[in-house]
């Protein structure tokens, strides 16, 4: 990880419409991975304030912008763009690299919603397979635990995810604060996503009964079940036509994340389960104070104390002079 600027160094580019001091790039020289260094080309423009959001969304726009700032540079021209509402603030910090920045690069959607993303952005849209080996992958996550270990699919995208994460040299997931847990299950109470072929929900779900899934959860609420539509009659549809199990499992057992894993993944009828075990690079955590908490697969944990508002890396575009 390249050094990181003080907050000091930061703080004049927050809320500023002027062109950022010499000091500050400078300051931001540091915050760029060595492969991407400063150039006449990539000059921060000057910017507009942020919108004042409600902290949970500030602190999910800090996570995305962080790690498109540490993890998305010239170098990387196949993007895989994740599920949920974290990762449109990825889209949005990609874009505001510049059209320049993004000519020659392909975005690869974990499902119907970042399709939509990537097309209203403007980007280019690829499938992962024209496109099965990506530079780096950023996703949402819907708990990550000390290990790096994380449950996904509250959106029911987690089979296109998994794929997406293991097709890149790099992946990244990005959470505000509330998703950052010791052990899995811990905040994510309604269990682990599984997609399982539709016929064979049935057995499935009698399956994870004997292995210790509980249909009712010590607090009451209800536990193992076929996940279903809300203003929809029946279950939830994945993108891919497939049913939705949540299943949630006693502490004992989510902190042996990997095994439960693997235990599940081998029930027939089960398509994909949403555990993502030892995958991980980088977890990005926005917190509520405006900081930024990096959590590495090694278990170091790193604090940016700010994000500028204005991306590391912003290329303009050049245009031809008119003759
Ligand atoms: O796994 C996912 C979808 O299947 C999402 O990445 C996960 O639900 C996180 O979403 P959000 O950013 O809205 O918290």
């Amino acid at each position: 990880m390249s050094p990181v600027p003080s907050s000091d160094s930061i703080a004049p580019l927050v809320g500023t419409i002027l062109p950022p001091p010499p000091s500050a790039l400078s300051a931001l020289r540091n915050f760029l991975p060595p492969s991407q260094p400063v150039t006449p080309g990539n000059q921060l423009p000057t910017s507009i304030p942020l919108p004042v959001l409600p902290a949970v969304e500030a602190a999910k726009r800090l996570a995305g912008y962080a790690a498109v700032d540490r993890h998305v540079g010239l170098d990387q021209k196949f993007i895989g763009i994740g599920s949920g509402s974290t990762v449109p603030y990825v889209v949005d910090r990609i874009v505001a690299q510049g059209k320049a920045a993004n000519r020659d690069r392909v975005f690869i959607p974990t499902g119907f919603q970042s399709k939509e993303l990537i097309i209203k952005a403007g980007l280019t849209l690829g499938d992962v397979d024209q496109y099965p080996d990506l530079d780096v992958t950023i996703d949402g996550a819907d708990e990550v635990d000390d290990e790096l270990n994380a449950i996904k699919g509250g959106g029911a995208c987690q089979l296109r995810e998994k794929v997406l994460a293991e097709a890149a040299k790099v992946w990244i997931m990005v959470a505000d604060y509330r998703k950052n847990s010791k052990v899995l299950g811990t905040t994510w109470t309604q269990g682990i996503p599984i997609e399982v072929a539709p016929f064979a929900y049935a057995k499935v779900l009698t399956n994870l009964a004997h292995m210790g899934s509980p249909s009712v959860l010590p607090n009451g609420k209800p536990g193992l079940s076929l996940r279903m539509g809300k203003m929809k009659a029946g279950p939830v549809v994945s993108d891919n036509g497939n049913f939705i199990i949540d299943a949630p499992f006693p502490p004992e057992m989510m902190e042996n994340a990997l095994e439960l894993l693997h235990r599940i993944k081998m029930l027939t009828g089960v398509v994909e389960v949403g555990l993502f075990c030892h995958m991980a690079k980088a977890a990005y955590f926005g917190n509520e104070d405006g900081s930024v908490s990096i959590r590495t697969a090694d278990g170091a944990v790193e604090k940016l104390a700010s994000v500028p508002d204005t991306p590391v890396l912003a290329i303009p575009t050049v245009h031809a002079p008119s003759s």
